[in-house]
């Protein structure tokens, strides 16, 4: 054997010991010792179930599903994973369990933006229910659930009616104006700024914002391998969704927040969210109180109100759309109900809503079937806890399947058709049925909940109320209802038709 030989096997060999450490110690099953819910498939050795994971992943939780049943297990790499899939056990672990299941899923995403427990979705612990408590108190201040954010909100519909109107009924795809509109509602709470939907620079952060929602998902599929970052290209949109994010916080959150905190004067009252929190900050440094308000805090909170804010409720809306496309009964019942109860002179506001129950029924009805959020937030287990006979490990990551909820034959007997109706009773009251679930459950359920109701409701009540929605080609196919699925599921690219109703 030659010297050079020698030398290159001399190398190698820390390596390969290295790498076989690395693998022993990821591949060493924690949770081996507890009674954990049945696997639904065989496990690849070393990294379990992992590449599993890619693909039409919202069908194969279903095929595992019928497979393995309501409670199960995956392997990812070593780390258990528990996919809750119905509504009485995600009650009882989410609800009741509440103090051992704070914190969401560690992120591959934080350590990339040097971001670990830090804002609210990734906050955890004691700082995780300051930032959240103290961002809901601020988001009520300006009137979240209240007639001050209705008022902002209406004034979007109403540009954004105008614009569609503009349209005079020629096919278009209108998702980065909803997204662009619902965004702007944000902003001006977030930071006290609304922009023209021409403006290139706002529809340029919009569609960073979608890169951002869309990837941010992969992050956390991607947490337990992120060596596979290290492969050549972006295959899984990791550059790409870090450099997207980077210019959200460098050409958004972070210039606001450093332009009012040059400009703070503590006698004026707050007028957005920035300054608020700001008011905040200094209130506990002026008392000497313990606290988490910061300015790396504060970023993070408003990228995630500008992202969690906008994508979420405008692909509800455009939802909305493309099934009333497929249901222009159900669109006529709706104009019909508008007609009836408010008339054609005003905007709809939110005294009409309990008036409107056919509306609102076709909202929950899209909203379950839409299942935008299908998988909700991912949580880690700090207390091992039982469910259903089976362990949970401490560690563990459990995960609420809100797919599977919705679409329970055992609860909505026909989830596969879209029927209002259901959100009715017999008297032509609203049916409040807790088993739909877009906006999480628990502790941790989405902040912004209220908001996005009115939001929902307000947004589209004017717009069924000026328009008759088509679709592109009325001889042709009607735009598919299958999603395209990202951390989000919304539809896949389709034009259509605003003619106003004269
Ligand atoms: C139709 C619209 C929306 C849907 C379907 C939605 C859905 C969700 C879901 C499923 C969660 C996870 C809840 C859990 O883990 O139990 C969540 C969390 C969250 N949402 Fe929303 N959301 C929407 C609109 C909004 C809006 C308008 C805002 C902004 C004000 C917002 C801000 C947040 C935040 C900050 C969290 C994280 C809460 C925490 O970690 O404590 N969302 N949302």
């Amino acid at each position: 054997m030659s010297i050079e030989s020698n030398t290159f096997w001399l190398l190698l060999a820390p390596v390969g010991l290295i790498t076989f450490y690395w693998l022993w110690k990821k591949t060493r099953k924690s949770y081996a010792q507890f009674n954990v819910p049945p696997f639904p498939v065989r496990q690849w050795p070393v990294v379990g179930h992992f590449f599993m994971l890619f693909g039409d992943v919202r069908d194969k939780i279903q095929v595992w599903r019928k497979k393995a049943g309501d409670i199960y297990s995956l392997d990812l790499v070593g780390q258990l994973h528990v996919l809750f899939n119905n509504f009485d056990d995600i009650k009882e672990v989410w609800v009741k369990q509440a103090d051992k299941i704070v914190n969401t899923q560690h992120s591959f995403g934080d350590e990339i933006l040097d971001e670990y427990n830090t804002g609210i979705t990734s906050a955890r612990d004691e700082n995780w229910k300051e930032q959240r408590s103290t961002s809901i108190s601020i988001l009520r201040t300006f009137g979240m659930g209240k007639n001050l954010m209705a008022e902002k909100i209406l004034e979007e519909a109403a540009v954004i009616n105008d614009k569609l109107a503009s349209l005079k009924g020629q096919p278009k795809d209108v998702a980065l104006i909803l997204n662009a509109s619902v965004a702007n509602v944000i902003s001006s709470v977030a930071v006290g700024k609304r922009f023209d939907y021409e403006d290139p620079d706002f529809l340029s952060l919009i569609q960073r914002l979608n890169t951002f929602v869309k990837y941010i998902g992969n992050m956390q599929v991607l947490t337990p391998l992120k060596q596979l970052v290290h492969l050549p290209g972006d295959l899984l949109h990791v550059k790409e969704w870090a450099k997207a994010t980077a210019e959200i916080t460098e050409g958004y959150s972070k210039p606001y927040v450093r332009q009012y905190q040059r400009e703070y004067n503590e006698n004026e009252e707050p007028q957005n969210f920035v300054t608020a929190y700001l008011r905040e900050m200094k209130k506990k440094k002026d008392k000497k109180v313990q606290s988490n308000l910061n300015e790396k805090n504060l970023i993070a909170i408003i990228r995630t109100l500008f992202a969690a804010g906008s994508d979420t409720t405008s692909t509800t809306i455009l939802w909305c759309l493309l099934y009333m496309l497929h249901h222009p009964r159900v669109q006529e019942k709706v104009f019909r109900e508008i007609v009836a109860n408010v008339g054609t002179e005003r905007l709809p506001n939110m005294a009409d809503k309990p008036k409107l129950t056919y509306l609102n029924a076709v909202i929950n009805e899209v909203q379950r079937m839409a299942a935008i959020a299908p998988i909700g937030l991912r949580r880690e287990v700090s207390e091992s806890f039982t469910v259903r006979g089976f362990s949970i490990p401490q560690g563990s990551i459990i995960w609420p399947v809100i797919d599977s909820v919705h679409y329970d034959p055992k609860i909505w007997g026909d989830p596969e058709n879209f029927r209002p109706e259901r959100f009715i009773d017999e008297n032509g009251s609203l049916l409040n049925r807790e088993e739909l679930i877009p906006f999480g459950i628990g502790r941790r359920v989405c902040m912004g909940e209220a908001l996005a109701r009115m939001e929902l409701f307000l947004f589209l009540s004017a717009m069924f109320q000026r328009f008759r929605f088509e679709a592109e080609n009325k001889s042709a196919e009607l735009p598919s209802l299958k999603a395209t699925i990202g951390t989000t599921l919304v539809p896949q690219p389709f034009q259509m038709r605003f003619i106003e109703r004269k």
